[in-house]
């Protein structure tokens, strides 16, 4: 890097960080745990490279939402995404490797008044056998999990209600198994108590919101105290590793169209963290899991390592593009490796639980599979929930009831499940190593001092082009799942 460019780069570190000491002159930045020489970028869906933060044409003020010339058009470099695999998960760096000082966070426009969010998306769940009917009504409400032609929109309420009721008695049944409701909103609770005193031991102090997309509280309750506290830099995070079209995507398109019906929030500069599967944190606290619960068994080196991942209509993937497969399969491609290097070699296999309704879903099925692995002769297994990070239904009823039933059936003698992640404090010191890489990456939707204008979009979604906008989102949007944890 040559001196001009590290003198310009200078105020933008400090800001986030950085000394001198940051940098080696390959342009590189040496992270401390891995001993590595890492490029300095972030990188997004699939590790594909959305930005890299020291090719910013702008400095400081590019972060500045009233300064134009300083957007994200002006300001950074976006590429049309080029696939950069991780195959060791290892291999990339981010901005985040060094400290954030929290006091350090200012800009011109906002010295020493920052005040940081961070928002967790989660999709939210009943919390009595009441709320379960209304629940399944905004959950198939939702043009992103059913996905009408534009000539039949107008039918998405009458099938939701349709649904929701006839779906309500076998819902409920499995949320009575689990204890009466879901746990989701007192675990998601837990994660941004824990996610905050994590950042405040990064002297990154943040509030910490939580948006459900289906039940309380929901986005609108989440943006509302965010507009109250006076929120200066948001983070969101949804609390989903991978992508998907019916997750994270469904989430942040209300986000979006919140934001741009309103002035203050419309200029808010915001960071988006849309999958995350690959950072060595997460990685690392997956293996940890599952080295554990190996050594349950008897023999733990015979035991059939399961990962049961949602599933989503097959449609998603090859229609409208949906990554999630793809980044699911890399992510179980991580832990393995991750546990190969750790002398673990167990047999593993892949497949797609919680299917509803009639059309096709991604194959193979985690109840066929199960009867296919016993009919083999396979007498151990551990199964590893991996799309999602809390104890819900799906694991609680679903595996440890339905799947675990199946299996002993079919003639798995010996079942273990790895729990999930929940608190689990390596990786809820992933999550704030991943907030703090996103802090300097915000900017505003709208660059100018009138809501009309928003010539700048950090949600990145195209008005009208909702069944693609996962995949607007990975060309579009700035932010990034990156890769390394301090
Ligand atoms: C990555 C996680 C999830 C994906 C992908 C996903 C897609 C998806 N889900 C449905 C239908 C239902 N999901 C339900 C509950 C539910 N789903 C997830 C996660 C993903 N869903 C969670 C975390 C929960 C909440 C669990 C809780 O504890 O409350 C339900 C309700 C439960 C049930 O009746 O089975 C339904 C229905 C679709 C159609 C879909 C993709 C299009
Ligand atoms: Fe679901």
């Amino acid at each position: 890097m040559d001196a001009a460019t590290t003198s310009r780069l200078l105020p933008l570190m400090k800001l986030y960080g950085y000394d001198r000491s940051c940098l080696n002159h390959n342009s590189s930045m040496l992270c401390p745990r891995t001993r590595h020489a890492m490029p300095i970028c972030c990188h997004s869906l699939d590790g594909q490279q959305s930005l890299d933060i020291f090719s910013r044409k702008g400095s400081v003020s590019s972060f500045d939402s009233n300064d134009k010339k300083n957007s994200i058009h002006g300001g950074l470099s976006l590429h049309v995404p080029v696939q950069r695999r991780n195959p060791v998960g290892k291999m990339f760096c981010s901005v985040g490797v060094c400290p954030y000082p929290g006091n350090a966070i200012e800009s011109p426009s906002h010295t020493s008044e920052e005040k940081i969010g961070v928002l967790l998306l989660n999709l939210g769940g009943p919390e009595t056998l009441h709320d379960v009917q209304p629940f399944l009504f905004n959950l198939f409400a939702d043009p992103d999990i059913i996905r009408l032609p534009r000539l039949f929109q107008f039918l998405q309420q009458p099938l939701a209600q349709l649904i929701s009721v006839l779906r309500a008695p076998k819902s409920k049944e499995g949320y009575a198994s689990i204890g009466g409701g879901s746990p989701l909103r007192k675990i998601t609770d837990e994660q941004a108590s824990a996610l905050k005193m994590a950042l405040e031991a990064k002297d990154v102090p943040a509030n910490v919101y939580v948006a459900m997309r289906y039940w309380h509280p929901f986005t609108e309750e989440a943006v509302k105290q965010i507009k109250r506290d006076k929120v200066t830099r948001l983070v969101v995070l949804p609390l989903y590793p991978q992508y998907s079209i019916s997750t994270t995507g469904s989430s942040i398109r209300v986000l979006q169209s919140i934001f741009r019906e309103d002035a203050y929030l419309s200029r808010l500069p915001v960071s988006i963290i849309q999958s995350w599967y690959q950072r060595e944190g997460y990685i690392q606290s997956m293996a940890d899991l599952i080295e554990e619960e190996l050594q349950m068994f008897s023999k733990p080196q015979e035991a059939m390592i399961f990962f049961s991942a949602h599933g989503v209509p097959v449609s998603y993937v090859e229609d409208a593009g949906d990554p999630y497969k793809a980044q699911m399969e890399e992510c179980i491609h991580l832990i393995m490796q991750e546990l190969k290097a750790r002398g673990i070699n167990n047999n593993h296999t892949l497949a797609y639980q919680s299917r509803v309704g009639p059309v096709q879903w991604l194959k193979p099925y985690t109840d066929e599979v199960l009867v296919e692995l016993g009919q083999k002769g396979v007498k151990s297994l551990l199964a590893v929930p991996v799309s999602f990070v809390s104890e819900h239904i799906e694991t609680l009823e679903e595996i440890d009831m339905e799947y675990k039933h199946l299996a002993l059936e079919s003639g798995i003698a010996n079942w273990g499940r790895v729990p999930a992640l929940n608190c689990t404090s390596s990786f809820i010191t992933d999550l704030a190593n991943a907030v703090i890489e996103a802090l300097p990456s915000a900017t505003a939707m709208s660059t100018s001092n009138t809501s009309e204008d928003d010539d700048h979009d950090p949600f990145g979604v195209e008005q009208g082009g909702r069944v693609m906008d996962g995949i607007v989102f990975q060309l579009k949007t700035s932010v990034t799942a990156c890769t390394k944890s301090a």
